[in-house]
C-alpha cells in the first residue's frame, strides 16, 4: 500500500475513522500528491451501495472530507518545506464540507479522489476535489482545511 501523510500524524491523530492508520475500523485513507494534484483510492464493498449499484453518497462525503484534510496537510508541509519523517506531518481539520453528486457512482470500481489546493492562507487551505469512478467524474466538493496545534483533542 502507498504511504501517505496519514503515516505522518503521531497516535493519538491516527484514531480519524477516515483517515487513521490505527484505526481497524475505519477506511484507512491515504493522500499522497500524484504531479501537481493529490490522489487517494478506496474500493467499495457491496454493503457500500445505495440505489442498486451504486455507492452510498454519505461514505463518498466522508472519502471527500478525510482527503481533503489530507491534501491540506501535504500542501501545508509543501509551504513551510517540512520533509516529512518520523511524526512531524501538519495536521488539520474539516472547517466546511460541500460536496455536489454529478451522477451516480458504479460500485464495482476502485474509485479515485483526487484534489487540487486552490488556496493556502495562514493555517487555512482550500481543496477542491473530484471524485471518479471507471475514469469518470461522479461527484465534486471543496473542503476548507483548518490548521490545529499538535495538542489539539488532548
Ligand atoms: C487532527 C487531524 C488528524 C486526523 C483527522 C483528520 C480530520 C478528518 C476530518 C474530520 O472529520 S475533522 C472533524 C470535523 N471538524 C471539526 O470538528 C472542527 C470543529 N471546528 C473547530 O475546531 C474550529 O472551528 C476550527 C479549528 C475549524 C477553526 O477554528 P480556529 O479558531 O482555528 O479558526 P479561526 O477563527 O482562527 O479562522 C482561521 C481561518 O479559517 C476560517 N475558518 C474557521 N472556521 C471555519 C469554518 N468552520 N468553515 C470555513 N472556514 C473557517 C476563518 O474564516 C479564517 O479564515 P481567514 O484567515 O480567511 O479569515
Amino acid at each position: 500500500m502507498m504511504k501517505g501523510i496519514q503515516d505522518y500524524y503521531p497516535d493519538h491523530f491516527g484514531q480519524c475513522y477516515g483517515c487513521g492508520r490505527l484505526n481497524e475500523h475505519g477506511y484507512q485513507l491515504k493522500t499522497a500528491w500524484d504531479g501537481e494534484e493529490t490522489l487517494t483510492r478506496f474500493t467499495p464493498s457491496a454493503y457500500h451501495t445505495a440505489i442498486p449499484g451504486s455507492v452510498y453518497g454519505g461514505l463518498l462525503a466522508s472519502l471527500i472530507d478525510c482527503h481533503g484534510t489530507g491534501s491540506a496537510a501535504l500542501a501545508l508541509a509543501k509551504e513551510k518545506g517540512i520533509q516529512l519523517e518520523g511524526f512531524n506531518a501538519p495536521r488539520c481539520v474539516t472547517g466546511s464540507l460541500q460536496v455536489s453528486y454529478k451522477k451516480p457512482t458504479p460500485i464495482d470500481s476502485t474509485l479515485e479522489i483526487r484534489g487540487i489546493i486552490k488556496e493556502v492562507k495562514g493555517k487555512k487551505v482550500v481543496v477542491e476535489i473530484r471524485l471518479l469512478s471507471k475514469g469518470e467524474v461522479c461527484v465534486t466538493g471543496e473542503v476548507i482545511a483548518i490548521q490545529v496545534p499538535d495538542d489539539f483533542g488532548k
